[in-house]
C-alpha cells in the first residue's frame, strides 16, 4: 500500500478492503447494472474498467461480458474501449466519442437520452432498474481523490450523479486516484431527498453554498477500494476560428444592447456555456470584452475559463465538472489557491436545476446540429437518426434560462461542398429544443432576436439575419411557397409543405449538398 494512499484514505477500515483492479474482475457478471462516477470525460473510474476490458480482450468475451451502464455524462477513453468491445448493453444519459456513438448507431448499445438534471433522480426512483429483482444498481464504481474520517467520498474534478448513484447502489467500489491532487474543499454537494417532502434548493447566487464537502456512504456497502494512478485524458480543444469569433462578436454586441435597454445589469446574469469551439470563442470574447464582475452557473468548465478567471472579469464560476486538458489541469493545480476561491463543483441535479437556472436568470448558450426557420433545434440526431453525443444539459438550460441562445455556424462543409450543409433548414429532422424555448439564434452572419415574434415573423428574421448567403434565396423560396400554399388552406400559423420540408436533407444524402436546383425536384 503506497504511503500516499494511506494518507488519502482517512477511514482505516476501508484499507482492509484494498484490492487490485484485476482482483475486482471476478465481481462482475454480464447483465449487471453499473454506475460510474464522472462527467464529461473527467472523474470517471479508470483502472477497474481497464482491467475488465483487458479481461474481455484476452478471453475473447466481446459481447458476452456486457453491462447496463449509467454515468453522469460522458466518461473517458475507458468507455470508448468498452464500446469497441461491445461491453455496453444499455447506456444513459450522455456520451462522447466515436466508438460509443458507433455502438449506438449500429445497434449494439441501447442508448436513451435524458435531461442531465433528471437522470440521477430517475435513477433513485428506480425507473432504470425496474426490471431487476431489486431496483438497485449492482455496483457503483466511484473515483475519489480522498476519503474522510467517516468514510465519505471526496470526488475529483466531477461530482455529476455520484450522490444519487451511491444512494441507490447495492455495492460500492472506490478507486482512490493518488496521481491527482486531493480536491477536498472544492465541492458543495447536496444529497438527494425525494418527493413528496423535498425542500426547495435555496441558491440565490452562484457562490451560495449549502451542501457538504464529501458524499456520505454507508461503509458496509463498500466492498473494495483500489488505488488508481491513471490521470484524466481530455483531448485538446479545437481553437476558435473566424466563424466562432464572428459569433462571439455578435453576441457581445447583443449583450451590450440588452444592458443599454435595461434588460440586463452591467455584469449581465450568470452565464452557461456549452462545449465545443464556439462556446470557447464566446468565453474568450467575454474575457476580452468590457464586461466585468461576471459570474458563471454552468455544468462544465473548459480550459478557456482559466483565461477568463485570469482576465479579472470573472468573479465566480460553478459547475458539476471541470473538464481540463492535461496542461489545463497542471495550470489549475499550480494556481490552486487563487482558482479554488472562485470556483465550486456541485452535483448535476443542482448545476442543471431548472428551478435555480430560472431563479438566477441564467444566460444559456449552446450549439445545435441544425435550427429550423421557426426555431426548433436539433441537438442530437443528424438526419433525424444518427446519434451524436446526446442532449446533455442543453435543454435543462435552454428551457429555463432568462435568455436562451443557440449559436451555430450558418453552414457546415459536406464531403464535396464547403457549404454543403445549411444549419438553418425548413424543418428540423429531430427536435430537442422547441420554438417555445429559444430566444436568440446567432451565426457568423448575424443575430436573430426572436423574442415576442410569431412563427412567420421568426422565419423571416432567421432567413434575413442568420442563414448563409448560399441558402437565403432557397429558404425564402420555401417560405414563400409554404405561405402561399397554407394561405389557400387557412393553415397559416406555421407554414409548411410537408412533401418539401426535408428536400434539403434528401439532397444532401443523395447529392452531397443541401443546395437544390429546384423545390420541384422529385426524390
Ligand atoms: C455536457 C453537456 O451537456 S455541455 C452543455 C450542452 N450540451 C449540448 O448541447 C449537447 C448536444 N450538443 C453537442 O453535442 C454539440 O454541441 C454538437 C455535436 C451538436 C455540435 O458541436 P460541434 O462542436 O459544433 O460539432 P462538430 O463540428 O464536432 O460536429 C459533430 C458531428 O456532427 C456532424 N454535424 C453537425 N451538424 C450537422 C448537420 N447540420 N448536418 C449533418 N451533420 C452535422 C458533423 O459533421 C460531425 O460529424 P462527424 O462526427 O462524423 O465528423
Amino acid at each position: 500500500m503506497s504511503s500516499i494512499l494511506k494518507s488519502r484514505v482517512r477511514y482505516a477500515p476501508y484499507l482492509n478492503k484494498l484490492r487490485t483492479a484485476e482482483q475486482c474482475v471476478e465481481l462482475f457478471k454480464s447483465g449487471q447494472y453499473l454506475g460510474w462516477s464522472g462527467f464529461t470525460g473527467v472523474g470517471a473510474p479508470k483502472v477497474i474498467p481497464s482491467a475488465l476490458a483487458d479481461h474481455v480482450e484476452k478471453n475473447n468475451l466481446q459481447g458476452q461480458l456486457a453491462f447496463n451502464l449509467f454515468v453522469g455524462a460522458s466518461a473517458g477513453p475507458e468507455e470508448s474501449r468498452w464500446a469497441s468491445n461491445s461491453m455496453i448493453l444499455r447506456r444513459s444519459p450522455h456520451q462522447v466519442g466515436k466508438p460509443i456513438a458507433q455502438a449506438i448507431n449500429d445497434g449494439r448499445t441501447q442508448f436513451f437520452d435524458k435531461h442531465l438534471s433528471m437522470f440521477p433522480q430517475d435513477l433513485t426512483y428506480g425507473y432504470y432498474t425496474k426490471n431487476k429483482e431489486n431496483d438497485l444498481l449492482d455496483y457503483t464504481i466511484i473515483e475519489a481523490t480522498a476519503i474522510t474520517e467517516d468514510g465519505a467520498i471526496i470526488p475529483g474534478p466531477a461530482v455529476g450523479g455520484t450522490p444519487e448513484m451511491v444512494s441507490c447502489s447495492d455495492k460500492i467500489i472506490i478507486e482512490v486516484n493518488t496521481a491527482t491532487p486531493s480536491f477536498e474543499g472544492l465541492h458543495d454537494i447536496d444529497m438527494p431527498i425525494n418527493p413528496p417532502f423535498r425542500p426547495p434548493y435555496p441558491h440565490t447566487s452562484t457562490d451560495y453554498k449549502v451542501g457538504v464537502n464529501a458524499v456520505p456512504v454507508d461503509p458496509s456497502k463498500v466492498v473494495a477500494i483500489v488505488e488508481s494512478t491513471t490521470k484524466d485524458k481530455v483531448p485538446p480543444n479545437t481553437p476558435s476560428d473566424a466563424v466562432s469569433q464572428g459569433i462571439a462578436d455578435h453576441l457581445i454586441e447583443f449583450f451590450k444592447h440588452e444592458v443599454k435597454m435595461g434588460r440586463l445589469p452591467e455584469n449581465l446574469h450568470p452565464l452557461q456555456s456549452g462545449i465545443g469551439n464556439i462556446a470557447n470563442a464566446v468565453v474568450e470574447g467575454l474575457a476580452k470584452s468590457e464586461f466585468k464582475n461576471l459570474t458563471v452557473w454552468t455544468e462544465v468548465l473548459q480550459d478557456s475559463f482559466l483565461d477568463f478567471f485570469d482576465s479579472g472579469s470573472l468573479d465566480y464560476a460553478t459547475a458539476t465538472s471541470i473538464r481540463l486538458t492535461e496542461a489545463g489541469f497542471d495550470r489549475f493545480y499550480e494556481n490552486w489557491d487563487s482558482f479554488s476561491k472562485k470556483l465550486c463543483l456541485r452535483s448535476q441535479v443542482v448545476s442543471n436545476s431548472p428551478e435555480i437556472i430560472r431563479r438566477l436568470g441564467v444566460i444559456a448558450m449552446n450549439t445545435p446540429v441544425e435550427v429550423d426557420m421557426y426555431a426548433h433545434a436539433n441537438s442530437t440526431n443528424v438526419m433525424g437518426s444518427r446519434m451524436l453525443n446526446g442532449l446533455g444539459g442543453s435543454a435543462d438550460f435552454l428551457r429555463n434560462a432568462k435568455l436562451s441562445v443557440m449559436h451555430t455556424p450558418s453552414a457546415r462543409p459536406s464531403k464535396t461542398d464547403p457549404t454543403g450543409v445549411s444549419c438553418i433548414v425548413p424543418m428540423a429532422t429531430h427536435v430537442d429544443q422547441t420554438e417555445h424555448d429559444l430566444d436568440v439564434i446567432v451565426t457568423e452572419q448575424g443575430l436573430a432576436d426572436l423574442r415576442g415574434l410569431s412563427p412567420k415573423e421568426r422565419a423571416q428574421e432567421i432567413i434575413n439575419t442568420v442563414a448563409h448567403p448560399d441558402y437565403k434565396d432557397q429558404l425564402q423560396d420555401y417560405f414563400d411557397r409554404a405561405t402561399f400554399y397554407c394561405k389557400k388552406n387557412k393553415t397559416l400559423h406555421e407554414p409548411h409543405i410537408l412533401k418539401d420540408a426535408f428536400k434539403m436533407h434528401m439532397n444532401l444524402q443523395e447529392n452531397g449538398s443541401m443546395k437544390l436546383d429546384s423545390w420541384d425536384k422529385k426524390f
